[in-house]
């Protein structure tokens, strides 16, 4: 491993709508090493989600690149290799969308290993994982649906952790969770990424959330420009 954790270098990103492409992250470059804890914050539409997408690999930037200690992740027509997925890991805002409803949270988590550790001890890694997240043993046999928010969120935290990731994609964590429960989630948050060293970005509309942050990046929208292809009529 070289490099630091996380480069992102003149990353955009563009929507198309009807023969037109419109931006909607301007270029934007960061780098982070290991261990650090970046937040992201931003008005509303600035992009902070569509750049947590591209960092996950959801979708490619329109320019730019993104490298996780060094290698290349993704591009634009660079998507990411299987070989690579484990190495950035994301906590979405709706933790339901992490697993399947009919399989257990266990089953869901050593399907994800399977796939994306070769090798890799499923039994230990979900023991592991689960007390980094202070999940309760005994709710990894219940399916999605039979937790509550924050149990459920906790579980997203805890499949995300398991497969050893180097980079965590939180995007609005704890926004959907009660005060109290979404204190909870934040800390257990933070210490997984403390205890394992692991690189956490962090989308947030929270200042105190933000404030936990080693650093923060306050992304704005792009001018609002819309392209057209060439061939288009003026
Ligand atoms: N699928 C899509 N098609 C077209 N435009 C989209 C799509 N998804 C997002 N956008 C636009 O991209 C811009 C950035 O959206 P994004 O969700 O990344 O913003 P955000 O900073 O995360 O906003 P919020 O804080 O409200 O979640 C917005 O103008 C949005 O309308």
């Amino acid at each position: 491993m070289s490099g630091p954790a996380l480069e992102v270098a003149e990353v955009s990103a563009s929507h198309s709508r009807g023969t037109g492409t419109r931006q909607v992250l301007a270029p934007l470059s960061f780098s982070l090493p290991a261990g650090q804890t970046l937040a992201i914050t931003g008005e509303s539409g600035a992009g902070k989600s569509t750049l947590a997408e591209i960092i996950l690999g959801l979708r490619p930037p329109a320019t730019g690149q993104v490298k996780v200690h060094g290698e290349a992740w993704v591009g634009p027509r660079r998507p990411v290799q299987l070989h690579q997925r484990r190495l950035v890991q994301g906590v979405p805002q709706d933790p339901s969308a992490a697993f399947v409803p009919r399989w257990s949270i266990r089953a869901f988590m050593a399907q994800a290993i399977s796939r994306l550790v070769p090798g890799g001890n499923a039994r230990e890694l979900i023991s592991m994982a689960a007390q980094l997240a202070q999940l309760e043993m005994a709710l990894l046999d219940r399916r999605p649906q039979e937790l509550s928010s924050g149990q459920l969120q906790r579980a997203a935290l805890a499949r995300a952790v398991a497969v050893q990731p180097h980079v965590l994609v939180a995007d609005e964590p704890t926004s959907a969770l009660d005060p109290r429960t979404a204190e909870q989630v934040a800390t257990q948050l933070f210490s997984a990424a403390s205890l394992t060293g692991t690189t956490l970005l962090l989308v947030t509309h929270d200042p105190q959330l933000a404030a936990r942050c080693s650093r923060t990046i306050d992304i704005h929208p792009p001018q609002r420009r819309i392209t057209h292809p060439r061939s288009f009529p003026a």
